[in-house]
């Protein structure tokens, strides 16, 4: 179980001297062992932030985070070894997230290497079951990441995240950028994915109805709050908020303008 109480997190207003602002301002949340949740809202709303408070990337400035009853917002480096990998961040920019020199081997084999001290013959056995739970060919062992399309490329930044054994992964826009049909094969893909592992998914997206598409739980972040949490809405009428309103308005136009 992943648990952030009251989290505030503040930056420097740019050209404001040392006036800082909250980029997320007291938000509690709990994410379950398997399932999956999601949190919408538009560009600025803190969802990042909160993302990388979560997967221990940031310190929070205020609030707690616990894995599991373990306070990771108050360990040390060394102490968080024993949680590395546990929490996962898969980020919008696959390409840029992987590094373009290193072969998809060797990306896949160093959470390996460096979580499990796995032995040369066990690390390239289990790289090749990645590829297969990340619907991979085999043969992209050997090629880099970008001579792979755009679906592969985000397949691969799943497989990487799988090889940290993980019981939570934060998916942080990691489907914009895909025209429609890529993205409802890879969003078809989690899903199917998350059923095979139980592995808790958080899905962050500006876009309701992908919210709504994957998650169970839907919570709407706004000016770094969340303003409200639905437990399996059946419709975009059960959001009550008038800024979910707006975001169900701007799903419609959406679907609207793509008939
Ligand atoms: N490292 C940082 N330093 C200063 N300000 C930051 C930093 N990271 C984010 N911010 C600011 O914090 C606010 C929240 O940003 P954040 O990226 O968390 O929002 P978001 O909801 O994820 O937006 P998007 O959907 O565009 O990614 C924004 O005003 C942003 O400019």
């Amino acid at each position: 179980m992943l648990k952030a109480e009251h989290i505030t997190k503040q930056y420097q207003i740019p050209g404001g001297g040392h006036t800082v602002f909250d980029a997320v301002s007291d938000v509690s949340i709990e994410l379950g062992d398997g399932g999956v949740a999601a949190i919408v809202g538009e560009s600025g709303s803190g969802k990042s932030t909160l993302a990388r408070v979560l997967s221990y990337v940031e310190r929070p400035d205020g609030g707690r985070v616990f894995l599991d009853g373990l306070e990771v917002s108050a360990c040390r480096r060394k102490e968080l070894r024993a949680v590395r990998g546990k929490v996962q961040l898969v980020m919008q920019n696959a390409l840029g997230s992987l590094d373009p020199h290193q072969s998809v081997g060797s990306i896949l084999e160093e959470p390996l290497r460096l979580l499990f001290h796995m032995g040369a013959e066990e690390r390239k056995q289990r790289c090749l079951e990645l590829l297969d739970m990340a619907r991979l060919e085999r043969d992209t062992l050997r090629r880099r990441p970008d001579e792979l399309s755009g679906g592969q490329q985000k397949r691969l930044c799943i497989a990487r995240a799988l090889a940290a054994q993980p019981q939570h992964i934060i998916f942080d826009e990691s489907f914009s950028g895909l025209d429609v049909t890529l993205k409802k094969q890879v969003l078809d893909f989690l899903k199917e994915l998350q059923t095979e592992l139980q592995i808790s998914f958080l899905v962050i997206t500006h876009d309701l109805d992908t919210a709504m598409y994957m998650a169970g739980t839907i919570h709407v972040m706004r000016r770094g709050k969340i303003i409200e949490t639905l437990e399996h809405p059946r419709s975009f009428s059960d959001f009550q908020e008038p800024y979910s309103q707006e975001l169900v308005k701007a799903v419609r136009s959406k679907r609207r303008a793509l008939q």
